[in-house]
Protein backbone atom coordinates (compact mmCIF):
# COMPACT_ATOMS: atom_id res chain seq x y z
CA UNK A 1 0.00 0.00 0.00
CA UNK A 2 1.46 3.59 -0.78
CA UNK A 3 1.01 6.53 1.69
CA UNK A 4 0.74 9.61 0.45
CA UNK A 5 1.42 12.52 3.18
CA UNK A 6 0.84 15.92 2.26
CA UNK A 7 3.54 18.22 2.09
CA UNK A 8 4.02 19.82 5.67
CA UNK A 9 5.82 23.11 6.70
CA UNK A 10 9.32 20.96 6.69
CA UNK A 11 8.51 19.66 3.05
CA UNK A 12 7.71 23.35 1.99
CA UNK A 13 11.05 25.16 3.41
CA UNK A 14 13.36 22.10 1.87
CA UNK A 15 11.94 23.05 -1.57
CA UNK A 16 12.46 26.79 -1.10
CA UNK A 17 16.28 25.88 0.27
CA UNK A 18 16.96 23.81 -2.82
CA UNK A 19 15.85 26.38 -5.34
CA UNK A 20 17.70 28.94 -3.23
CA UNK A 21 21.06 26.71 -4.26
CA UNK A 22 20.11 26.67 -7.53
CA UNK A 23 19.37 30.31 -8.26
CA UNK A 24 22.61 31.18 -5.94
CA UNK A 25 24.03 29.34 -8.54
CA UNK A 26 22.97 30.29 -11.80
CA UNK A 27 23.51 33.99 -10.58
CA UNK A 28 26.86 33.13 -10.07
CA UNK A 29 27.21 32.01 -13.71
CA UNK A 30 24.96 35.36 -15.11
CA UNK A 31 27.34 37.61 -13.52
CA UNK A 32 31.05 35.52 -14.90
CA UNK A 33 28.98 36.26 -18.20
CA UNK A 34 28.48 40.13 -17.40
CA UNK A 35 24.37 39.91 -17.67
CA UNK A 36 23.82 41.11 -14.32
CA UNK A 37 26.02 44.08 -13.53
CA UNK A 38 25.62 46.14 -10.36
CA UNK A 39 22.15 44.86 -8.87
CA UNK A 40 20.85 44.12 -12.62
CA UNK A 41 18.65 41.02 -12.60
CA UNK A 42 16.33 38.98 -11.14
CA UNK A 43 16.02 34.82 -10.86
CA UNK A 44 13.05 32.70 -9.97
CA UNK A 45 11.92 29.26 -10.10
CA UNK A 46 8.61 27.86 -9.39
CA UNK A 47 8.45 26.21 -6.01
CA UNK A 48 4.80 25.14 -5.67
CA UNK A 49 1.40 24.90 -7.56
CA UNK A 50 1.09 28.51 -5.90
CA UNK A 51 4.44 29.78 -5.23
CA UNK A 52 7.92 30.94 -6.63
CA UNK A 53 11.18 31.45 -5.36
CA UNK A 54 12.35 34.55 -6.29
CA UNK A 55 15.57 37.01 -5.68
CA UNK A 56 15.10 39.92 -2.80
CA UNK A 57 15.46 43.64 -4.50
CA UNK A 58 18.52 45.46 -4.91
CA UNK A 59 21.22 42.39 -3.65
CA UNK A 60 23.73 41.68 -6.32
CA UNK A 61 22.74 38.58 -8.49
CA UNK A 62 26.60 37.38 -8.69
CA UNK A 63 26.61 37.04 -4.87
CA UNK A 64 23.68 35.86 -3.56
CA UNK A 65 23.48 34.17 -0.45
CA UNK A 66 20.58 31.38 0.27
CA UNK A 67 18.63 34.27 2.73
CA UNK A 68 18.27 36.43 -0.57
CA UNK A 69 15.93 34.11 -2.21
CA UNK A 70 12.51 34.50 -0.89
CA UNK A 71 9.08 32.83 -1.40
CA UNK A 72 5.97 34.47 -3.01
CA UNK A 73 2.78 33.98 -3.83
CA UNK A 74 1.71 34.16 -7.83
CA UNK A 75 0.17 37.85 -6.88
CA UNK A 76 3.34 38.81 -6.25
CA UNK A 77 3.09 38.69 -2.53
CA UNK A 78 5.47 37.71 -0.10
CA UNK A 79 4.78 34.64 1.90
CA UNK A 80 7.03 36.16 5.04
CA UNK A 81 5.62 39.52 6.10
CA UNK A 82 8.32 42.32 5.68
CA UNK A 83 9.98 40.50 2.67
CA UNK A 84 10.80 43.01 -0.16
CA UNK A 85 11.20 41.00 -3.67
CA UNK A 86 12.24 41.73 -7.12
CA UNK A 87 10.60 44.71 -8.22
CA UNK A 88 10.00 43.00 -11.27
CA UNK A 89 8.28 40.48 -9.49
CA UNK A 90 4.71 40.82 -11.08
CA UNK A 91 7.07 40.10 -14.81
CA UNK A 92 8.02 36.72 -13.17
CA UNK A 93 4.86 35.94 -12.15
CA UNK A 94 2.81 36.65 -14.80
CA UNK A 95 5.19 33.78 -16.83
CA UNK A 96 4.44 30.98 -14.51
CA UNK A 97 0.69 31.93 -14.80
CA UNK A 98 0.36 31.85 -18.22
CA UNK A 99 2.97 29.48 -19.12
CA UNK A 100 2.29 26.39 -16.42
CA UNK A 101 5.02 23.97 -17.62
CA UNK A 102 7.94 26.71 -17.20
CA UNK A 103 10.14 26.37 -13.82
CA UNK A 104 12.48 29.04 -13.89
CA UNK A 105 12.70 32.50 -15.11
CA UNK A 106 15.88 33.87 -15.76
CA UNK A 107 16.14 38.23 -16.24
CA UNK A 108 19.56 39.85 -17.23
CA UNK A 109 20.96 43.32 -18.28
CA UNK A 110 23.67 42.33 -20.65
CA UNK A 111 24.89 44.94 -23.13
CA UNK A 112 23.37 42.87 -25.90
CA UNK A 113 19.78 43.07 -25.09
CA UNK A 114 20.13 46.71 -23.70
CA UNK A 115 22.07 48.25 -26.52
CA UNK A 116 19.90 46.56 -29.32
CA UNK A 117 16.85 47.45 -28.41
CA UNK A 118 17.58 51.03 -28.17
CA UNK A 119 19.10 51.37 -32.05
CA UNK A 120 15.56 51.58 -33.16
CA UNK A 121 12.21 51.91 -32.04
CA UNK A 122 11.68 48.17 -33.38
CA UNK A 123 8.57 46.00 -32.12
CA UNK A 124 10.50 42.69 -32.09
CA UNK A 125 13.93 41.37 -33.47
CA UNK A 126 13.85 38.92 -36.15
CA UNK A 127 16.23 36.00 -35.82
CA UNK A 128 16.71 33.81 -38.91
CA UNK A 129 18.77 30.97 -40.45
CA UNK A 130 20.83 30.72 -37.08
CA UNK A 131 21.42 26.89 -36.54
CA UNK A 132 21.12 27.90 -32.84
CA UNK A 133 17.31 28.43 -33.14
CA UNK A 134 17.22 24.72 -32.29
CA UNK A 135 17.88 25.31 -28.68
CA UNK A 136 14.03 25.70 -28.43
CA UNK A 137 11.90 23.69 -28.11
CA UNK A 138 9.82 22.47 -31.23
CA UNK A 139 12.44 23.96 -33.27
CA UNK A 140 14.16 21.64 -35.94
CA UNK A 141 15.88 23.91 -38.81
CA UNK A 142 17.74 27.09 -39.37
CA UNK A 143 15.37 27.80 -41.55
CA UNK A 144 12.72 29.28 -39.26
CA UNK A 145 11.90 32.58 -38.44
CA UNK A 146 11.15 34.01 -34.48
CA UNK A 147 10.35 37.67 -33.98
CA UNK A 148 11.61 38.53 -30.50
CA UNK A 149 9.62 41.24 -28.64
CA UNK A 150 10.18 43.98 -27.28
CA UNK A 151 8.70 45.97 -25.00
CA UNK A 152 9.16 49.87 -24.26
CA UNK A 153 10.27 49.77 -20.44
CA UNK A 154 7.69 50.93 -18.30
CA UNK A 155 8.64 51.52 -13.97
CA UNK A 156 4.83 50.45 -13.41
CA UNK A 157 4.77 46.73 -13.53
CA UNK A 158 1.26 46.36 -13.53
CA UNK A 159 1.38 48.35 -16.93
CA UNK A 160 4.25 47.23 -18.12
CA UNK A 161 2.62 43.45 -17.40
CA UNK A 162 -0.96 44.63 -19.19
CA UNK A 163 1.45 45.75 -22.44
CA UNK A 164 2.96 42.21 -21.80
CA UNK A 165 0.18 39.94 -21.61
CA UNK A 166 -0.96 39.69 -25.32
CA UNK A 167 2.09 38.33 -26.41
CA UNK A 168 1.41 35.19 -24.66
CA UNK A 169 -1.63 34.27 -26.76
CA UNK A 170 0.97 32.63 -29.02
CA UNK A 171 3.76 32.84 -26.58
CA UNK A 172 7.12 33.74 -27.46
CA UNK A 173 10.68 31.99 -26.31
CA UNK A 174 11.53 35.42 -24.31
CA UNK A 175 11.56 39.09 -24.48
CA UNK A 176 13.61 42.34 -24.01
CA UNK A 177 12.60 45.45 -22.54
CA UNK A 178 13.78 47.83 -24.22
CA UNK A 179 16.83 49.56 -23.16
CA UNK A 180 16.59 47.55 -20.00
CA UNK A 181 17.14 43.65 -20.24
CA UNK A 182 16.00 40.26 -21.30
CA UNK A 183 13.75 37.86 -19.98
CA UNK A 184 13.77 34.21 -20.51
CA UNK A 185 12.13 30.92 -19.33
CA UNK A 186 12.68 27.38 -19.35
CA UNK A 187 11.23 23.91 -17.38
CA UNK A 188 13.93 24.09 -15.03
CA UNK A 189 16.78 26.82 -13.54
CA UNK A 190 19.41 24.68 -15.55
CA UNK A 191 17.42 24.73 -18.95
CA UNK A 192 16.58 28.37 -18.45
CA UNK A 193 20.21 29.48 -18.26
CA UNK A 194 20.19 27.02 -21.54
CA UNK A 195 17.89 29.75 -23.52
CA UNK A 196 19.04 32.33 -21.70
CA UNK A 197 22.69 31.93 -22.74
CA UNK A 198 21.22 31.02 -26.61
CA UNK A 199 19.40 34.03 -26.09
CA UNK A 200 22.64 36.06 -25.64
CA UNK A 201 23.99 34.27 -28.06
CA UNK A 202 21.97 35.80 -30.74
CA UNK A 203 21.86 39.24 -30.06
CA UNK A 204 25.10 39.30 -29.75
CA UNK A 205 25.57 38.16 -32.81
CA UNK A 206 22.86 40.36 -33.82
CA UNK A 207 24.83 43.48 -32.87
CA UNK A 208 28.09 41.94 -34.91
CA UNK A 209 26.17 41.68 -38.09
CA UNK A 210 24.79 46.06 -37.63
CA UNK A 211 28.71 46.99 -36.94
CA UNK A 212 29.49 44.60 -39.89
CA UNK A 213 27.25 46.79 -42.05
C1 LIG B 1 20.20 48.52 -10.92
S1 LIG B 1 19.16 47.57 -11.89
C2 LIG B 1 17.55 48.36 -11.80
C3 LIG B 1 16.41 47.44 -11.42
C4 LIG B 1 16.32 46.29 -12.38
O1 LIG B 1 16.05 46.49 -13.55
C5 LIG B 1 16.61 44.94 -11.96
O2 LIG B 1 16.62 44.03 -12.78
C6 LIG B 1 16.90 44.62 -10.53
O3 LIG B 1 15.79 44.88 -9.74
P1 LIG B 1 15.53 44.01 -8.40
O4 LIG B 1 14.46 44.76 -7.68
O5 LIG B 1 15.13 42.66 -8.84
O6 LIG B 1 16.84 43.98 -7.65
ZN1 LIG C 1 15.80 44.58 -14.74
Amino acid sequence: MTVTLAAGPAEAGDVLASRARELVAIGARMDARGWVPASAGNLSARCTADSIAITRSGVHKGRLEAADIIEVRLDGTPLRAGDRPSAETLLHCQVYERLPAVGAVLHGHSVAATALTLADNSPGIVLEGYEILKAFPGIATHETRIVLPVFDNDQDMRRLAAAIAPAFAAPPIGYVLRGHGIYAWGEDVERCFWRLEALEFLLSCECERRRMR
